[in-house]
């Protein structure tokens, strides 16, 4: 069945009804830069809730400092979504331990040759590139061009993002073979509020494949 992270919740009670509904895993935006952004004290908060779903943290070229006091509250899976290297994904590994996931921009096939020297990673996120100008890396609700993942010899496990929502998810599984599917804008109503009847769609919908 087709693993699903809900990302870019901010309210105990939503993380608590999308467990309930089925979400693998729970992200949490590290980014002040973010509609969706969550303090670190705040996270303790929302990390009551999360249950038997896993939770995972999304950073942005993080410092050090910032990964020890993620890694402190608990959280073991670390979701890079800047511009780090291969070799800081490697360092943040050996230095946490953690499950760290590189997500990828990717609008053309060159793009995704650039996952095999990842090779320190535990997942990638293969995801829309952010648009021209844009204040931040992610979370804009923009697809790329699906079809250039078929056929491609994925080097790690990954997870497809990028502008899923309830309507299209399912076509996209299907074109793309993905077993793992990421979601933050099409399960919201504005701007970083998520609909509690959207986060169940989507679920409902991605798990139907
Ligand atoms: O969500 C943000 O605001 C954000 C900020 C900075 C970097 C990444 C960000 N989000 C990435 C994601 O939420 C997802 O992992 C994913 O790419 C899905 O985004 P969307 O297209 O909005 O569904």
């Amino acid at each position: 069945m087709t693993q699903v992270k809900i990302c870019g919740l901010t309210d105990p009670d939503l993380v608590r009804f999308a467990v309930q509904k089925g979400a693998d895993w729970i992200g949490f935006v590290f980014v002040e830069a973010s509609p969706r952004y969550v303090t670190e004290a705040a996270a303790a908060t929302l990390l009551m809730q999360v249950g038997l779903a896993v939770p995972v943290a999304l950073l942005v070229n993080p410092n050090d400092a910032q990964i020890e006091r993620i890694v402190a509250l608990g959280i073991r899976v670390l979701q890079l979504h800047g511009s780090e290297t291969p070799e800081r994904v490697a360092e943040i590994k050996a230095a946490t331990g953690a499950e760290v996931w590189k997500a990828l921009g990717v609008a053309t096939s060159e793009d995704l040759e650039r996952a095999a020297l990842y090779t320190a990673a535990d997942r990638l996120l293969i995801d829309a590139k952010p648009p021209e100008g844009a204040d931040r890396t992610g979370g804009h609700g923009l697809a790329f061009d699906w079809t250039l993942l078929q056929g491609w010899g994925a080097p790690k496990p990954w997870l497809l993002a990028g502008g899923l929502t309830p309507d299209n998810v399912g076509e996209a599984i299907r074109l793309t073979g993905a077993s793992a599917v990421d979601v933050s804008s099409g399960v919201e109503r504005l701007k970083g509020l998520k609909d509690r009847a959207l986060v169940q769609a989507f679920i409902e919908a991605a798990k139907a494949q």
